[in-house]
């Protein structure tokens, strides 16, 4: 398995550091434009090899797409971050070009490869990757959900007083401030309905935190976040690589499905050595449904401004 990695920053460091300590990918390219940027990054990940026993082969290159060639998953994460303050869908003008571009770099390079597209905003920035590559909607995949799910039961685990590891939950929508719709109607406790621990009062505080995940931390950090983002990306890369078809909630293009057409937006999703093997359609009450719609519209609106 050999996976690109293209933007070698926070978040693209982040992520080959996880995969290399999962120990599950022969090789893994980081790529950035910034001269000598990658090399840095790859030789100094590669000197903790000893340290936490990998065998991954990290290199680095500055935009030479040949060292990718035939790349089996991609990640894209190369663009500006926000700052306090920012949306995510103020970053479109300078990623719509970039992500474009490297996407281009990458199935020229890999006409086989998986897409897995991190810059934001990320749902329209998976729409332009479809729109400017025309792989198969299988093979593009936005990473939202995972993140936004893993920062749900985070704020559940503390709401509960219990550990992360006790709570389930699903973040669908799109991955925006206003648009994460946390499920929270079926998030459990081992099985157990979270109402049945915790008032609707927290349930609201939880859901509300949630959605304000990422801008919380921008906030605190001056840029955006990159622990939990690299921990969910290269947990998406992993489950490609060993064909584990586990659920993940991530930006698909949808034909039909919940109602939506011509238009990525954060689902369940079943992922496996074919990327996208399944989109989950679950039984949404009405107002799930409505503010689904209401998320959608949303992303139209951005995917409007490409
Ligand atoms: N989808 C998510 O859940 C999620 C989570 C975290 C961050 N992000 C997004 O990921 C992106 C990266 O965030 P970061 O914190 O790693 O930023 P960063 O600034 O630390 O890293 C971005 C890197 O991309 C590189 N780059 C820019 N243009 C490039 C090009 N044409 N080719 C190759 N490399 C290029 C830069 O040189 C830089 O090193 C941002 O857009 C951010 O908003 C998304
Ligand atoms: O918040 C951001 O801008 C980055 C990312 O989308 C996140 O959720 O951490």
């Amino acid at each position: 398995m050999k996976v690109t990695v293209v933007g070698a920053g926070a978040v693209g460091a982040s992520c080959a550091e996880y995969i290399a300590i999962k120990d599950f990918a022969e090789e893994v390219v980081l790529v950035d434009i910034k001269e000598g940027f990658a090399e840095g990054k790859a030789m100094d990940l590669m000197q903790t090899a000893s340290l936490n026993g990998f065998d991954t082969k990290i290199t680095g290159v500055t935009n030479d797409y040949s060292k990718t060639a035939d790349s089996d998953v991609a990640v894209i994460t190369s663009g500006i971050p926000r700052k306090p303050g920012m949306t995510r869908e103020e970053l479109i003008s300078t990623n719509a070009g970039i992500v474009k571009q490297v996407a281009e770099n990458l199935i020229k390079n890999s006409p086989n490869v998986t897409i897995i597209v991190v810059s934001n905003p990320m749902d329209t920035m998976t729409y332009l990757a479809h729109k400017a590559t025309n792989l198969p909607k299988n093979r593009i995949i936005g990473m939202g959900g995972a993140l936004d799910s893993a920062r749900f039961k985070y704020r559940l685990a503390e709401a509960l007083g219990c550990p992360a590891s006790d709570v389930d939950g699903m973040v669908i929508g799109g991955h925006s401030d206003t648009g994460m719709i946390p499920l929270t109607r079926l998030a459990t406790r081992n099985s157990v309905p979270v109402s049945k621990f915790i008032s609707e009062e927290k349930m609201d505080y939880v859901r509300e935190e949630t959605k304000v995940g990422g801008a919380t931390l921008t906030k605190l950090l001056g840029t955006s976040a990159w622990y939990a983002p690299g921990a969910a990306v290269s947990a998406m890369v992993q489950a490609i690589a060993c064909d584990s078809k586990k659920m993940f909630p991530c930006s698909c293009l949808l034909e039909g499905e919940y109602g939506l057409n011509d238009i990525s937006i954060g689902v369940p999703a079943i992922i496996g050595k074919n990327g996208i093997e399944e989109i989950v359609e679950i039984e949404l009450d009405d107002a799930e449904k409505a503010k689904l719609n209401e998320s959608a519209e949303a992303v139209r609106k951005t995917n409007g401004l490409l």
